[in-house]
């Protein structure tokens, strides 16, 4: 006789299915609503739950129950019912999930603390978590997941709540591609297969390094520094803490602001001597970088040839050494690159190693376009602005998050009516900040730098194009109201301009820009 009933191995599956689901697919919350059945609320942030900052009821009911299902489980294995090696198993991950969801606010206050510069971070309930997880990893005389100890999985579950915070408060969006990159993020540290990862990838992610692609201010930076932020920390038992090397966890370099021998001598550190200016010995980015840490390259396709060399030499074989000296030094971290260049051109150019872009490239993601997230969707548009505007304003307390409410609102309204829905957004997510900041302090906003070069051109055309004669009267009205919005950078400032209303001039200009 086995020892769970059908309907108990189900709703077993459905927790194991649950803890090791990746939280920012839609396929979390079908699987909640199946395990919960006729006790599933619908709370309005299904596409991206938010356990670390609001009680979620549907968290609390699954909680209870699995609790519950353990318990009654260990009592029937208690009174002689035996259980095979599949029920074992899946009654083990039932407990994870259990224990998870018991520690989960210690573990987030413990997740947010290793994001700040310190040296340790206690986790002075250990104890408690080490009793716990030897009462629930047990089912009659048997020992469940016989491979896992408390620190291994306070580490894992630790990580688990650090990337989930680090991935949901900086990554902002609601749409289809939002909830995707966030997703993938995810998988950039956890691997698509949590349990996989949890039986033997914990401290190996680090030999895959990432690549990070798209368009200049789409957040590329920001997904390397929320996979960098989420790397595997071992717990020391012995301090009770997780302890943290000198060094720093996610060391960004911005390749195209420094020059090649100064990007050469900051990556891999220098001897004293070395060259003019190297006035003492200093370690690089590759030496400092701790095992669970992350060295960000970003502008990778504007890194030097000879660097490149030893880059690939870093990722064959993790060996390196400072300028000026002949002794190996080994580099433990990850790699994560962004470029928003072709590297696939540049390879054809000859200006970038075909073999270090197959090194560097095992792992993608490509960041979105603003205009792609938006893509016509109000809402949408007023949840991004929600979102600079709270990075803004603050969200400390009620009053400051109903302030950052009031003026994404506000913001909403006037983009809408002056720029429109289909404002391209040339310079993505970068660009919405820059005009949530004009608005907050001049109540306006002039997209016209980044549109310069483009308006530039559309007038130099238009000035030919009239001193040709080509064009007619209506031609003429529809590309001077574009020129007029180039020049005010609002169609409300343009309809006042021109004397005319509103929608004739975004009509018009719209008109002249796809006949261009
Ligand atoms: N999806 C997003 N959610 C929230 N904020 C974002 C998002 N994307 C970008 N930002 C914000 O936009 C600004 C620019 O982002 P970031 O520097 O990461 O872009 P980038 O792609 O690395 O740009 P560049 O290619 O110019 O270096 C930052 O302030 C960042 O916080």
């Amino acid at each position: 006789m086995a020892l769970l009933t059908p309907a108990e191995r189900r709703e077993c599956e459905c927790f194991r299915d649950l803890a090791f689901v990746n939280p920012f697919l839609p396929e979390r919350v079908e699987l909640e609503r199946r395990a919960l059945g006729d006790a599933f609320v619908p709370w309005g942030l299904a596409r991206a739950p938010r356990p670390d900052l609001e009680p979620d009821p549907n968290t609390r009911t699954l909680l209870a129950r699995s609790a519950e299902l353990l318990a009654r489980l260990q009592a029937r294995a208690a009174g002689g019912k035996r259980a095979d090696a599949s029920e074992l198993e899946l009654c083990g991950h039932l407990a994870v999930f259990v224990l998870y969801h018991r520690f989960h606010d210690r573990m987030t206050a413990v997740a947010l603390a290793l994001d700040e510069p310190v040296a340790r971070v206690r986790a002075p309930w250990f104890a408690e978590f080490e009793r716990e997880t030897e009462q629930h990893l047990r089912l009659g005389d048997a020992r469940l997941l016989p491979e896992e100890d408390a620190p291994r999985l306070l580490a894992l579950l630790v990580q688990i709540a650090r990337c989930f915070h680090n991935v949901f408060v900086r990554i902002g969006g609601r749409s289809e591609a939002a909830v995707r990159l966030r997703a993938e993020i995810w998988q950039s540290v956890f691997t698509h297969d949590l349990l996989r990862y949890r039986r033997c990838l914990q401290d190996r992610m680090v030999e895959v390094p990432t690549l990070v692609t798209g368009p200049s201010g789409t957040g590329k930076e920001l997904v390397a520094a929320a996979i960098g932020r989420s790397g595997h920390v071992p717990f020391d038992v012995d301090k009770s803490a997780f302890v943290l090397e000198e060094g720093e966890l996610f060391l960004p370099l911005a390749i195209s602001s420094l020059s090649p021998n100064l990007v050469e001598s900051e990556l891999f550190g220098h001897r004293r001597g070395a060259f003019t200016g190297a006035l003492e010995d200093r370690a690089g980015w590759f030496e400092r970088c701790p095992g669970y840490g992350t060295v960000f390259l970003d502008e990778l396709g504007e890194i030097d040839a000879e660097i490149q060399v030893k880059l690939l030499r870093v990722l064959q074989t993790r060996a390196f050494e400072r300028i000026g000296e002949h002794e190996p030094r080994r580099f433990r971290g990850r790699l994560v690159s962004a470029t928003n260049r072709d590297l696939a051109a540049e390879i054809e150019r000859g200006t970038f190693r075909e073999d270090l872009y197959y090194r560097i490239c095992a792992d993608r993601i490509e960041t979105p376009a603003l205009r792609d997230l938006i893509a016509g969707d109000a809402g949408e548009l007023e949840h991004l602005v929600n979102f600079a505007t709270s990075k803004l304003v603050g969200e400390r307390t009620a009053g400051e998050t109903a302030e950052a409410r009031e003026l994404a609102a506000e913001v909403s309204r006037w983009i809408e009516s002056n720029l429109g829905l289909d404002h391209p957004w040339p310079g993505n997510f970068r660009e919405l900040e820059q005009c949530v900041r004009s608005y907050l302090v001049r109540g306006t906003y002039r997209p016209s730098l980044a549109n310069d070069g483009e308006a530039r051109s559309r007038s130099n055309a238009l000035g030919d194009a009239v001193r040709a004669g080509e064009l007619t009267a209506d031609e003429l009205l529809d590309r001077y109201c574009a020129q007029v919005y180039d020049h005010v950078g609002t169609y409300e400032g343009a309809a006042r301009a021109l004397g005319l209303d509103r929608r004739t001039v975004k009509a018009r200009a719209e008109r002249a820009r796809t006949s261009d």
